[in-house]
């Protein structure tokens, strides 16, 4: 890979100019408490790159998404308290505007002293910045671009996304990776090339559809996949069993099908599930086998027995890549799972990655030892997606 890195622009010097940071700033929320962040590794991730340019005593304008909201504001999906706990890691104020490039935003960038952070409110709040239309976004990208000198990303967990902010700002300024891009672009390469056998993938979440594809992929190279979370109810289905209330989505259950007719026996499906009356912590809730899921319940979990299997496959593995949790985590009734799994990988015998926003936070919030696993990535379809050998529009975009 051939591109200029932050070292780089720092070796330029920065002092007094205007650098744009591209961030992943989508932290979690606390289901129960709105505005508070229930993991802030995303934003903790970021810091090297602000702080480095910060000190340098350039004039940093942070953007990001957050959440996926449909292209206009939305007070749910502000990046507002984001910026007051980018202020308390960084131990230096962060300056917040309140739109993304109107009159808020012109006012504060313009505004900059050397060393000072603005970041702007979510990128999503314009509809320019994910629009599959080419002139609407580079029209976004322009107003974007026309507030820095520079470009860094440093949000490897969007560089898959061919949005503006990731692919057309870059194309407008002299553009860097930073730190975290690189970094995480070195290990999800090593796994991908050389993983060393036996290699087992585990698969949960609830980005069922955005998985698919990364499946079919991994397949050949993979001795295992274990498949949990809210997307093993669409392969349930497949296997002719009915999921009740659960998660699922019918029109790929063709494609679970095939996947399991191409697997022969490598894609591993939980045997039992927690399945509760509604989606609630205090929702009345049972262990039943995955084929006999009640029609009234809905599966938020793997069951003891699932975990245990999936343990065992874990055990003798030298590469494990795990993505997305095995349940609903953040709900104390069904976190069991996640946490079993998540044990099983910190004991391997081998080289552990674990991709996403979602997994890296249950890490975090179910206590687990961070430092017992290989690599913590801060991408979960981004590293999905590398892993698949796709192209990924933020890192093309550097390379230009
Ligand atoms: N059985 C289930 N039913 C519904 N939701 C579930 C289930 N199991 C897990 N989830 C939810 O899946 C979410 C995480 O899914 P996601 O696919 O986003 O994971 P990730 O890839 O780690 O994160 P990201 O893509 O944000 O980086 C969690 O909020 C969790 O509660
Ligand atoms: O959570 C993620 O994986 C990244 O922040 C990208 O978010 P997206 O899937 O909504 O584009």
């Amino acid at each position: 890979m051939i591109l200029k890195t932050l070292d780089d622009l720092l070796a330029e010097g920065v002092s007094g100019r205007r650098v744009f940071v591209r961030a992943d700033l989508n932290v979690p929320f606390d289901k129960s408490k709105p505005g508070v962040i229930s993991d802030d590794g995303r934003a903790r991730a970021v810091l090297p790159t602000l702080i480095a340019l910060r000190d340098a005593g350039a004039r940093v304008i942070v953007a990001s998404h957050l959440g996926r909201p449909k292209g206009a504001p939305d007070p749910k999906f502000t990046l507002a308290p984001v910026a007051t706990r980018l202020g308390e890691l960084l131990g230096s104020s962060v300056v917040f505007a309140s739109d993304t490039v109107g009159v808020d935003a012109q006012a504060k960038a313009g505004a900059l002293a050397d060393g000072e952070v603005l970041l702007l409110e979510n990128l999503r709040f314009n509809a320019g910045e994910t629009s599959k239309d080419d002139a609407e976004r580079a029209a976004f990208a322009d107003q974007l671009a026309a507030f820095a000198d520079f470009y860094v990303d440093d949000a490897f967990g969007a560089v898959h996304r061919k949005h503006a902010s990731v692919y057309d700002v870059p194309a407008r300024l002299p553009h860097y990776a930073g730190g975290l891009v690189l970094k995480e672009v070195e290990v999800l390469r090593k796994v991908s090339e050389t993983p060393e056998q036996p290699y087992v993938v585990v698969l949960g979440g609830s980005k069922v559809s955005d998985k698919l594809a990364v499946i079919q992929a991994l397949l050949p190279k993979v001795d295992k996949l274990l498949v949990g979370g809210g997307m093993c109810f669409t392969f349930l289905k497949a296997q002719g069993h009915e999921v009740g209330k659960s998660l699922l989505e019918d029109e790929m259950v063709a494609v679970c099908a095939d996947l399991l007719a191409q697997a022969d026996g490598r894609i591993v499906l939980p045997v039992d599930v927690v399945a509760a009356t509604e989606f609630s912590a205090d929702a009345t809730h049972d262990v039943v086998a995955a084929s006999e899921i009640p029609a009234d319940r809905l599966g938020l979990d793997i069951g003891p027995k699932s975990t245990e299997l999936f343990a065992s496959a874990i055990a003798g593995a030298k590469t494990v890549f795990w993505n997305g949790p095995m349940g609903v985590f953040e709900l104390a009734p069904f976190a069991a799972g996640t946490r079993g799994v998540a044990q099983a990988i910190t004991k391997i015998d081998g080289f552990s990655v674990v991709g996403g926003g979602d997994s890296a936070a249950a890490v975090r919030t179910l206590g687990l030892d961070e430092s017992a696993f290989g690599h913590i990535s801060t991408g979960g379809g981004a590293s999905l997606e590398y892993l698949e050998g796709k192209t990924l529009p933020g890192v093309a975009a550097l390379e230009k």
